[in-house]
């Protein structure tokens, strides 16, 4: 932050995130066995109706209603229906036919009495209970019409809603496309993961770290790239993922020093490079480079982590149809302080029901502090001490 500038808040900072992830949404079919948890593109109508046909409810005798108003009633019995497929033939007057559940109701037939509310002596059903017509059968289109909605859009799709798609018959179905990342991490002193590093070389945490991030909160990743601070090699992978991605993260090389390579090619397109009032995570950029929003982030890896959860993760989650994380206040166990004007999000683990416990320290290079703690301990700018016994608010990790 320069002298005199404005440092955005935590939460003007989230405000202007959430305004440049706003994306067009593409729409792709899926098979139902691929659906679960996508969301639906628009509104699905049933193209048959719910039940398909009149359908016995229980295992029994189809009747005439009227055949057995006075009891008590005694019908031959003249043939069976299973649920097979096939139409039976009409039921003559006077007559009953064994049925099952889930089998065609013969036409004539208006009513079932099941089984056990009947006794058979010598191929004739004794039936003692008069029935109103319509009981125990399921009519054609008595859930649903064809034609009638059976989804609207945007439903996030649960077996229950699976399985009425199934059920009509419908065997894919449009959803929304997850939005595309492309993740950029810079340095020229990055390594991958099970190589030997070089003296000076760090292993590249960050990008994995957004990319899973990402994954989990149900975007896709369509480019991980790991640059180093050339100019040249850095502007090449921004137009490669600008041209792939709905969306672009970078990490790294935007605070105040040389080399500082996202903000020296971002800055003269146009990006904002600002330091908020939050810790871990000061240095900050946005940019919208080709019409794709650009947003990086400060390399430290734990800074890099918790803004992927505070800005991008609660966006992509809500697109994508997931719960936001869970906020809860907890007891701190432990005296804390924190630093005046800058939100702090120290590593903390729940503790019983209610409490929390500090995890190592607040600085931004503590990996394995951020790996052993499951939740961040939200404090508010303007605290600067806090006290065992006092009430904080949490964010579930
Ligand atoms: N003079 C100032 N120096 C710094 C300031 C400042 O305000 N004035 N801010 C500090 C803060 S806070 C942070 S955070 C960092 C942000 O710096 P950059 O975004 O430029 O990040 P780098 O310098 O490239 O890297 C910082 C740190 O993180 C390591 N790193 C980078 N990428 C990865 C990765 N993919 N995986 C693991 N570790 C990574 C890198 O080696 C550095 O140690 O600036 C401070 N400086
Ligand atoms: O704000 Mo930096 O992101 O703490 O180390």
């Amino acid at each position: 932050m320069r002298i005199g500038q404005h440092r955005p808040s935590v939460d003007e900072h989230a405000a202007l995130m959430r305004s440049l992830l706003v994306f067009e949404r593409r729409t792709e079919t899926v098979a139902l066995d691929e659906a679960l948890g996508r969301i639906t593109a628009r509104a699905v109508t049933s193209p048959v109706d719910l039940p398909l046909f009149r359908n016995s409810q229980m295992d029994g005798f189809a009747v005439r209603a009227s055949d057995i108003a006075a009891v008590p009633a005694k019908l031959p019995i003249v043939g069976e229906i299973p649920a097979r497929p096939g139409q039976p033939a009409p039921l003559a007057p006077g007559t009953a036919v064994r049925i099952m559940t889930g089998a065609v109701v013969p036409d004539g037939a208006d009513a079932v009495v099941p089984v056990e509310d009947t006794t058979v002596v010598d191929g004739v059903a004794v039936i003692e209970t008069p029935r109103v017509v319509g009981e125990y059968v399921r009519d054609r289109g008595s859930d649903l019409r064809a034609g009638d909605e059976l989804l609207p859009a945007a439903t996030v799709l649960r077996s229950r809603h699976l399985a009425a798609l199934a059920a009509a018959g419908i065997a894919s179905v449009e959803v929304l496309a997850p939005v595309r990342v492309a993740v950029i991490t810079t340095g020229a002193e990055l390594a991958a993961p099970g190589v030997d590093p070089q003296p000076g070389q760090v292993y590249d945490a960050n990008a994995i770290a957004i990319v899973s991030a990402v994954r989990a909160a149900g975007a896709s990743v369509v480019i991980s790239a790991r640059v180093t601070d050339d100019h040249d090699t850095f502007r090449a992978a921004l137009a490669a993922a600008t041209d792939a991605a709905d969306l672009v993260i970078t990490s790294g090389g935007i605070s105040m020093g040389d080399y500082e390579v996202v903000r020296e090619v971002l800055e003269p397109l146009g990006a904002t490079v600002t330091t908020i009032a939050m810790q871990p995570g000061g240095p900050q950029a946005t940019a919208v480079i080709d019409g794709v929003p650009v947003i990086s982030f400060p390399g430290n890896p734990v800074s890099t982590q918790i803004s992927v959860e505070m800005f991008v993760a609660p966006v992509l989650r809500e697109l994508a149809g997931l719960p936001a994380a869970r906020r809860q206040s907890r007891v701190l166990d432990t005296d804390v302080r924190s630093v005046p004007g800058k939100r702090q999000l120290l590593r903390g683990r729940a503790v019983g029901e209610d409490g929390v416990t500090v995890v190592g320290g607040p600085s931004s290079h503590l990996v394995a502090g951020l790996a052993a703690s499951d939740l961040l301990i939200d404090i508010p700018e303007a605290t600067v001490q806090l006290r065992k016994g006092d009430t904080v608010e949490t964010l579930a990790l």
